[in-house]
């Protein structure tokens, strides 16, 4: 398939009142049309600052980032993101004018009628299509996730960035977002670059696992688990173990031991 995104030579420096951080540093990848990409990483490697970079709302330090070819130089609609935070909705306003309120403003849709019948399609896709008339208070954290990823979607973007959606969620409305999340991309063939904590997460939904490392890609690899995937299948506990152990660096932990014992065995 085509490629819709290219990453190239992405650094990001933050500078702070006593130091400069860099949170990215030449990062380097490509993203094909329609495919499913998880970012993973510990704590503080710069999966959100990466996703930022691709939504517009920081600039690199150096690089670039084109879509389609087009260098990213601010937030676009054809890159939507959904976060974590379960009050990324506007209180204030109903489920369905939440849908809304972004297609008004960027003027999607030829009349009100036609944003109206968008807006359903939208909250039926995420299996909402009964809670229209509801106001975020009045939703589960799973439900106000779903509206979310309803209004991004509406704006029909290129790319759909997604930071940890389903980070604040109890285990079994996760597992049931991951399925909705994964028959809603089969439907709409959006390209989602998908960042989280969890591995099982990644294995689940991604084509390819990044996994992101002090700022730098570790490690970009083909996810071999056939779907429909499940947890306890041994190609699944397989691929798990390997990230694991990516992650916790112990593939380099026992290469430096065994350098340690070679040098050793060498002095004596
Ligand atoms: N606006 C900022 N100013 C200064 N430093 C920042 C800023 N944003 C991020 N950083 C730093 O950049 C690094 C990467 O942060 P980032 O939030 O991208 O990590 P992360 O992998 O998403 O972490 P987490 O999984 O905990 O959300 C961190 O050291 C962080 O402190």
């Amino acid at each position: 398939m085509a490629t819709i995104m290219d990453v190239e030579g992405l650094c990001k420096r933050f500078q702070t009142s006593k130091s400069e951080i860099t949170a990215l540093h030449e990062v380097n990848f490509r993203v094909r049309q329609g495919e499913f990409l998880a970012v993973i990483g510990p704590s503080g490697c710069g999966k959100t600052t990466l996703l930022r970079c691709i939504a517009g709302l920081e600039s690199p330090s150096l690089g670039e980032i084109r879509i389609n070819d087009r260098p990213v130089t601010g937030p676009g609609t054809d890159r939507m993101m959904v976060f974590q935070d379960f009050n990324q909705l506007f209180p204030w306003l109903t489920v369905r004018d939440n849908i809304l309120f972004p297609l008004k403003l960027v003027n999607r849709g030829k009349n009100n009628i036609e944003r109206k019948v968008l807006a359903e399609y939208y909250l039926e896709l995420v299996g909402l299509a009964d809670y229209g008339h509801m106001y975020p208070h009045q939703l589960s954290g799973g439900m106000k996730q779903r509206v979310a990823i309803a209004r991004a979607l509406a704006l029909s973007p290129k790319v759909l960035l997604m930071d940890e959606p389903f980070g604040s969620l109890d285990a079994i409305t996760r597992t049931n977002l991951q399925e909705e999340l994964l028959n809603i991309w089969e439907k709409t063939g959006v390209t989602i670059i998908f960042v989280t904590h969890n591995i099982e997460e990644a294995i689940m939904l991604a084509d390819r696992i990044m996994v992101l490392k002090s700022g730098r890609v570790e490690k970009l690899m083909i996810n071999t688990v056939t779907r429909p995937r499940y947890y306890d299948s041994p190609e699944f506990a397989s691929l798990w173990e390997h990230l694991h152990n990516l992650l916790q660096g112990r593939r380099e932990k026992e290469k430096l031991k065994g350098e340690i014992k070679k040098e050793v065995g060498l002095a004596f």
